[in-house]
């Protein structure tokens, strides 16, 4: 499972969170084409690595096709209506070739500013109108924001730190308090928080920012990331805030962590609870669904609860840092409305990844030791991949990387 975290210190706009998605590697090429699904023209984005205060990230913008001026947004003025509203814009991304999530993201995100200004404004969603040019620049970074969700494999988004200017700023409608009033409105209901940086006299949260927010960010201020962090990046803000304005991002992969491991002391909890009314599928739904969101392990014993009802212990192993996360992930998708949580201590052997090269095909091989005891365990997934390639027996290509490794002397 793959968390972006966001430090989001100096806010967020469309701008910058594009611009950490590229520095974290986004792939251009693919990004455009995924893009041009949408079959809108009049723009081209520009992707540059730079550096500010020392530190090197991605600016990113849309650059708009004869010069418009782009900070014009939505509109609610009734002269704007040769624009795009909410609903022409939810029809544009509706009928194009992009993968449902993709839709339904950009949707959700259009929706929430479209509701945001409507409620400012005082008028109807049909009425909140985007100018043709702000609504070009929007649908770049909000179906973009969805576009490098999805090709980054992002499950989950934890946003930490998230803050904004303070004091007034100049938009379209004249002069207006920070957060401006959309960004507001998109926080009321929430348990979003947004923290005031009182050295920054602009704005740091977008309008857009906030639909990103909203609609990425699972859980805020936590530190429940876990796994190998794989990459982290920085998306360069346009406003000269006279400190480092950019949204840092880094990407946690809590499946590679469970494969290298280096100390084989190791403490854990348990979580578990008693389940007399899950079916067969249920159960089998919830322990994989735990080991995707991150479960060191997940299983299910049976047991006879009380008035002799036959049922399932349902288990799950997790980090320390866990609880709360898969305490959640237990009541969202169990009938459960109660569990044990046990720490505990584990003794495990030091795992080392490696790749052998067998006459049935290359296969990945575990090397398992502790205390001086030294095994290695053959990849099985790998081993059925090269079995049906090559028609030989799977147990005969174990041996081969067994004997592979011997020969090297490891
Ligand atoms: O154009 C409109 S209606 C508009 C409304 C608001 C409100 O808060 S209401 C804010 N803005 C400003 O426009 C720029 C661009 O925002 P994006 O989210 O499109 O990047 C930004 O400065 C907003 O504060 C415009
Ligand atoms: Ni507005």
């Amino acid at each position: 499972m793959k968390t972006l975290v966001l430090d989001a210190f100096s806010g967020i706009s469309g701008d910058m969170f594009l611009g950490a998605m590229f520095d974290l590697g986004l792939e251009r090429d693919e990004f455009e084409k995924q893009l041009s699904k949408l079959k809108v023209a009049g723009y081209r984005i520009t992707v540059q690595r730079t550096a500010r205060s020392s530190i090197t990230g991605t600016d990113f913008d849309v650059v708009l096709e004869g010069n418009a001026p782009k900070d014009q947004g939505f509109s609610e003025h009734e002269h704007h209506h040769h624009g795009r509203n909410f609903m022409m814009i939810r029809h544009l991304i509706s009928k194009s070739d992009l993968k449902e999530t993709i839709k339904k993201r950009s949707i959700d995100m259009f929706e929430q500013i479209a509701r945001a200004e409507a409620k400012v404004h005082g008028k109807e969603l049909a009425d909140i109108h985007f100018h043709e040019v702000g609504a070009l620049d929007s649908i770049v970074d909000i179906v973009g924001a969805a576009i490098a969700v999805e090709m980054l494999h992002i499950d989950r988004c934890v946003i930490n730190n998230l803050a904004d200017g303070v004091g007034t700023i100049k938009i379209a409608h004249g002069i207006v308090p920070v957060p401006v009033p959309a960004v507001l409105q998109m926080q009321l209901n929430t348990a979003i928080p947004i923290q005031k940086r009182f050295d920054v006299h602009t704005e740091l949260i977008t309008p857009t920012g906030m639909a990103l927010v909203k609609c990425l960010g699972n859980e805020f201020n936590s530190s429940t990331a876990t796994g190998v962090l794989e990459n982290t990046g920085y998306g360069f803000g346009k406003r000269d805030t006279g400190s480092l304005n950019a949204l840092r991002a880094s990407l946690y992969n809590s499946k590679l962590s469970q494969q290298e491991i280096a100390k084989t002391d190791d403490h854990v909890l348990c979580l578990e609870t008693n389940l007399d009314d899950a079916t067969g599928q249920q159960l089998a739904a919830a322990i994989k669904g735990a080991l995707e969101l991150g479960a060191k392990d997940a299983w299910a014993e049976p047991i006879i609860m009380k008035k002799g009802r036959p049922a399932y212990k349902l288990c799950l192993l997790t980090a320390t840092t866990q609880q709360e996360l898969f305490a959640s992930f237990l009541f969202q998708h169990t009938s459960a409305i109660g569990l044990r949580v046990h720490p505990l201590q584990r003794e495990i052997m030091e795992r080392k990844l490696k790749k052998v090269k067998t006459p049935y095909g290359e296969v990945g091989v575990k090397e398992l030791t502790y205390h001086g005891v030294k095994k290695f365990s053959v990849e099985y997934d790998d081993l059925m991949k090269c079995s049906q390639k090559t028609a030989e027996e799977p147990e005969k290509i174990r041996l081969a990387a067994l004997q592979e490794i011997e020969n090297k002397g490891e």
